[in-house]
């Protein structure tokens, strides 16, 4: 994404001034907002199905599993809802995999990816019983045979192929260049097929790429699945079958009037294109595109504090609820819920933490705002709850789902005691 928290007005102003409808998924958000209290992470179950279906509509008649990027929304509700609706899981630690599984997701709807994958992470999945390792290193490789040698186990794997692309999106979200941590060359990966026999206990027969995320043009994508299909059919003219293909996820959304981002369609027929020779299963890793849209985070206006450029607008969120805007400088629009004043104003919007980086938006033109009022920043459902933290001793806000006029809590407020669950004041010592 272009850097984007210097806010330069969007094309239309109009959005920036206006409301927020005060009804989501069928449930008045001022109600709810006086019930749960803020800030508040609203999801609307009605918005994710209808994501799944578009998306499921797009895969018709393609033999493609879709394991949801857990990482992008992992409370019960949303992986639960991914289950039901037949979706796997993409998984990148034993905490996720405990989660999918305790959501209903089968083991054999599990991928697991990520370059730090410990042993006992590899037990527990191997345990489990999942459908695929998705391999960022030799050394994992060798882990995982070794691991599945002492249960006498054949493991399933990929190996992440890092393809060297551009995927044009913001750099601390980009996987797939070179210099990335992520997967491994084409180079490497080839010295694996040809030591295959040397890991008899793992059946490496699928190929992985995941470039990053956010991604707003198909052509990236396109480059790194021409790479993907050259090798596939590279392996395969060596009598190395490919059963599958991992595409990964990145597919972006749209944060801000004016961003463009690609049409499900779209995506979907670009990797029919490229992988139209692949006879094998497609897996696809989608995070973000389910869950980004179906969210929102309700929050009020604490006070209004003049500033020496502009006021600040002081909400009751902060950094510790919605870390992208300080992460990657990320725009979230901001609007009134319900009702905005005629008059506008330009404002710092930020949180009671600590920090400078504690800011929503700078120079944000939004409809006068006073105390108590309730605001909604928007597009807040992928990388927003799973990403929080206590810091500054702020428990973790609440969690709601809506569906159709209801709302179920995902998760309640954090206590204080929950807070600090765990901690001790150093009153037992051990002899080290
Ligand atoms: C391996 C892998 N798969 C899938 C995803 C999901 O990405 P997104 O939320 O952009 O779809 C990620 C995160 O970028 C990832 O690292
Ligand atoms: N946390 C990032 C996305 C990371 C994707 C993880 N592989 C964001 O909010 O944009």
């Amino acid at each position: 994404m272009p850097p984007a928290a210097a806010d330069t007005p969007p094309a239309n102003e109009e959005q920036a001034t206006g409301a927020a409808p005060a009804m989501l998924d069928g449930v008045d958000l001022h109600a709810l907002a006086a019930r749960l209290g803020t800030p508040l992470h609203v999801y609307s179950a009605g918005a994710i199905r209808a994501r799944i279906a578009a998306l499921r509509e797009a895969l018709a008649g393609l033999d493609a599993l879709v394991c949801y990027a857990a990482k992008a929304n992992s409370n019960r509700a949303v992986l639960g809802l991914m289950a039901g609706a037949g979706l796997g899981a993409d998984i990148v630690s034993a905490g996720e995999l405990w989660r999918a599984l305790r959501a209903g997701i089968p083991a054999r709807r599990i991928v697991f990816s990520g370059v730090g994958k410990t042993a006992a992470e590899i037990d527990a999945a191997l345990d489990a019983d999942i459908l695929r390792f998705n391999l960022e290193s030799r050394d994992e490789l060798e882990t995982l045979d070794r691991r599945a040698a002492a249960r006498g186990v054949l493991a399933r794997a990929a190996v992440r192929i890092n393809p060297d692309v551009d995927a044009l999106t913001h750099a601390k979200i980009s996987t797939g260049r070179a210099e990335n941590k992520f997967g491994v060359s084409l180079d490497e990966a080839r010295g694996w097929f040809a030591a295959a026999g040397t890991y008899p206990h793992v059946r490496l027969d699928g190929l992985h790429v995941h470039i990053g995320s956010q991604i707003l043009s198909v052509e990236p994508f396109r480059q790194a699945l021409r790479h993907v299909d050259a090798f596939r059919r590279e392996l395969e003219a060596g009598g190395h079958p490919i059963r599958s293909i991992d595409v990964g996820g990145g597919l972006g959304v749209r944060y801000r009037a004016g961003d463009r981002t690609v049409a499900v369609a779209d995506y979907v027929a670009a990797i029919r294109e490229a992988l139209a020779g692949h006879d094998g299963r497609l897996l696809l890793e989608p995070g973000r595109w389910l869950v980004a849209e179906a969210g929102v985070l309700l929050t009020r206006v604490v006070r209004v504090k003049p500033g020496a450029t502009r006021p600040f607008l002081v909400l009751d969120a902060a950094m510790n609820d919605l870390a992208r805007p300080s992460l990657y400088d990320a725009w979230h629009d901001i609007a009134p819920v319900g009702a905005a004043r005629a008059d506008a104003e330009r404002y710092d919007v930020v949180g009671p933490v600590c920090e400078t980086g504690d800011t929503f938006a700078r120079d944000r033109l939004l409809p006068r705002c006073a105390p108590g009022d309730l605001l909604m920043i928007r597009t807040t459902g992928a990388y927003g709850a799973s990403m929080a933290s206590t810091y500054n001793s702020r428990p973790l806000a609440a969690e709601v789902v809506l569906d159709g006029g209801r709302y179920a809590v995902v998760r309640r407020r954090q206590s204080f005691e929950e807070m600090v669950a765990g901690e001790t004041a150093a009153d037992h010592w051990e002899n080290a």
